[in-house]
């Protein structure tokens, strides 16, 4: 991979800083760039760090065939994907807060490390702290940016760990790829479970999910604390009502029909589960207008001291 230098009339390299949340759950956002007069700074070709909603740090990729993405570093989320003929393919909820405080409530949220509730926060605190940016490039015009997060005292004080999670995003003409990379930092063993929770704009009445038939399913529709076992027996996945469940050892590759005429391929490796989930009338402003299909690692994975756990989602139109 090579990174692409900066356009020439650009002013000359500066290190830009961008204000994270002052609330002991990341750093200062601080990259080199290209400063610009409109405040925003272009790292590299197709990749700009600006601000977003609520003043939070934002970085924007733009490919050359028109398709485009947002990366919040709160909660290292992509909150956008744009593809040339200007659709947007995810979704932020209408009650999404940009405070710096509360997770965003839509895109791709991280949840880790730990999925659900449980002994820490729901989801996990990676959605809740600033991620920082490591590398952005552009690899055969394809703008990639890398995210860390690393264990701060707002973390250790709930899961006492070193670790280091990088999350690099890929942005091409139709796709959009993130792979996850998380590394024990520590001395000691951890475990983790883990998830991209992704909200898919969708009509949710037209909403078809192919590829989970004959998964394990853990349904918790009824009482989320004790789901209820399965086995998924329909080919293709509706949602006329309430949804809520994980299907273990899921295939890698899930067709998502998103009701407004797209197709989307959900492609993934060492993701070895899935979740579906759409509100219904829990939320009941917004439910018909999303679905979240995410890959997920239900199963706890353990790593020894330097040991990483890598995993792959690949998004594109089918
Ligand atoms: O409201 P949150 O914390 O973002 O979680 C939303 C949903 O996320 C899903 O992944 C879970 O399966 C649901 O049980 C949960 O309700």
């Amino acid at each position: 991979m090579s990174a692409i230098s900066m356009a020439g009339s650009l002013p000359s390299l500066t290190s830009l800083k961008l204000h994270s949340p002052n609330n002991n759950r990341g750093s200062t956002v601080s990259m080199r760039a290209s400063a610009s007069t409109d405040g925003t700074a272009t790292t590299s070709q197709g990749v700009k760090l600006t601000q977003g909603n609520g003043d939070l740090p934002k970085v924007v990729l733009t490919s050359p065939h028109g398709s485009e993405a947002e990366v919040y570093l709160f909660g290292g989320c992509v909150t956008s994907w744009r593809i040339p003929n200007g659709k947007d393919l995810l979704f932020v909820r209408p009650d999404a807060v940009f405070n710096g405080q509360k997770p965003i409530s839509g895109g791709i949220p991280h949840c880790f490390p730990q999925f659900g509730p449980g002994k820490i926060q729901q989801h996990g605190f990676a959605r809740n702290m600033s991620w920082s940016v490591v590398d952005s490039e552009s690899t055969e015009g394809k703008p990639v940016l890398t995210l860390e997060l690393k264990d701060t005292p707002y973390s250790r004080a709930m899961w006492d760990f070193s670790f280091r999670a990088l999350y690099k995003v890929i942005l091409d003409s139709t796709s959009l790829s993130t792979e996850l990379i998380v590394t024990n930092t520590d001395k000691k063993a951890f475990s983790f479970s883990t998830a991209l929770h992704t909200y898919f704009r969708a009509a949710i009445a037209d909403v078809a999910v192919t590829g989970l038939k004959g998964c394990k399913t853990l349904n918790k529709e009824v009482d989320p604390q004790n789901p209820e076992e399965g086995i998924e027996e329909r080919e293709v996945v509706t949602f006329p009502g309430f949804v809520d469940c994980v299907y273990l050892d899921a295939s890698n590759e899930l067709l998502l029909e998103n009701g407004l005429g797209d197709k989307i391929l959900v492609k993934s490796t060492n993701w070895s589960d899935a979740v579906l989930w759409n509100p219904h009338l829990q939320m009941e402003a917004s439910y018909k207008d999303f679905v979240c299909v995410e890959n997920a690692q239900i199963k706890e994975i353990e790593l020894q001291p330097e040991q990483s756990w890598t995993a792959t989602q690949h998004l594109s139109i089918a």
